[in-house]
């Protein structure tokens, strides 16, 4: 049970978050900082949060501090909070990328650093704000801790317990790993939405192209509905894996160009019953 919980960026994982605590009965008061007064208030409204946090140095009553903010703005806020931490407060964040967060916090966090547990939760949607929070989200989801070697145990006990209490399971990687393996299972596939999406608009005929688009495109392209600002700075803070990632799908594709050209339909065949056995096989093990 945690007395006090502040969240920054009471957005769908924040208000998720927040939420899926309360109604465990893990933590007392909530009060929410934010960008937006509209969303905040939304937030308060919904009893998401108890109280509209308005001077970052109320971190020091905390004892959780979770940062749920898109990952272009941990830095500015791990400054903001860094002089005002009190020794016992636990920080924890929920960015979608992890190796640019762990080097913010060491910048930032000077002696506090050990009291920091990254974290991602591997659950969302394509919305954003506290209307889309639910207390379910991470229900049966994983969610990734990637502890410094410097981390408190204590600490990221504590942050493993608390998601647990959510209802999801905690694995633990580093965050190197993390980053890696989140290019190629979420980012890309969130840069291919968004492509696609603005290739087809961008055309002289796209508006008719859109008319007669059905399930198939909707079914690809529901991603390309996430928050613009969250995937431009995942993409900027992971750019090294993305781009490896993007490299490999784009042999993929002329591999697949390569064939249609040829008219070589067994290999068509092969490629596709691969990838759908692959997609099943996936799908069964979930
Ligand atoms: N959406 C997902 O599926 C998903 C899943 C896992 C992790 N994440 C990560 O969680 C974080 C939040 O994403 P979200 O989907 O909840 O986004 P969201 O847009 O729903 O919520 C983010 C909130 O943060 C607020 N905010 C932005 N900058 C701020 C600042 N400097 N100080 C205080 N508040 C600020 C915004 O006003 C917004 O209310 C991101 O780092 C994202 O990468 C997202
Ligand atoms: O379900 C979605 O809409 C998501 O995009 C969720 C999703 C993903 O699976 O890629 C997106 C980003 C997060 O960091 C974690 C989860």
């Amino acid at each position: 049970m945690i007395g006090q919980l502040v969240v920054f960026g009471v957005g769908l994982i924040g208000g998720s978050f927040a939420l899926a605590l309360r109604q465990a009965g893990m933590v007392r008061h909530i009060v929410g900082f934010g960008r937006s007064a509209e969303n905040l208030a939304a937030a308060r409204a919904a009893s998401v949060i108890d109280e509209i946090g308005g001077d970052p140095a109320a971190v020091r009553d905390a004892d959780l501090v979770a940062l749920a903010v898109p990952v272009g703005q941990m830095g500015a806020l791990l400054a903001a909070i860094a002089p005002h931490l009190g020794t016992r407060t636990v920080v924890t964040d929920m960015g979608s990328t992890k190796q640019n967060v762990v080097a913010l916090a060491r910048a930032h966090l000077g002696a506090h650093l050990p009291r920091f547990v990254p974290g991602h939760p591997i659950a969302g949607a394509e919305k954003s704000g506290v209307e889309a929070a639910r207390a379910d989200l991470f229900q049966q989801r994983t969610v990734i801790l990637t502890p410094l070697p410097e981390t408190d145990p204590a600490a990221c006990r504590q942050v493993a317990q608390l998601w647990a209490a959510c209802g999801a399971q905690v694995a633990e990687m580093t965050a190197a790993e993390h980053d890696a393996l989140f290019a190629a299972v979420s980012h890309l596939p969130h840069v291919l939405a968004f492509a696609l999406v603005d290739y087809i608009a961008q055309r002289a005929d796209g508006a008719r192209l859109f008319s007669f688009a059905a399930s198939g495109f909707r079914d690809f392209t529901r991603i390309a509905a996430s928050s613009p600002e969250m995937w431009r700075d995942i993409c900027l803070a992971n750019g090294q894996a993305l781009l490896r990632e993007i490299a490999g799908y784009e042999a993929e594709l002329a591999r697949i160009k390569g064939l249609i050209e040829a008219g070589d339909g067994a290999a068509l065949l092969e490629v596709f019953r691969r990838a759908r056995d692959a997609r099943e096989a996936w799908l069964k093990g979930q």
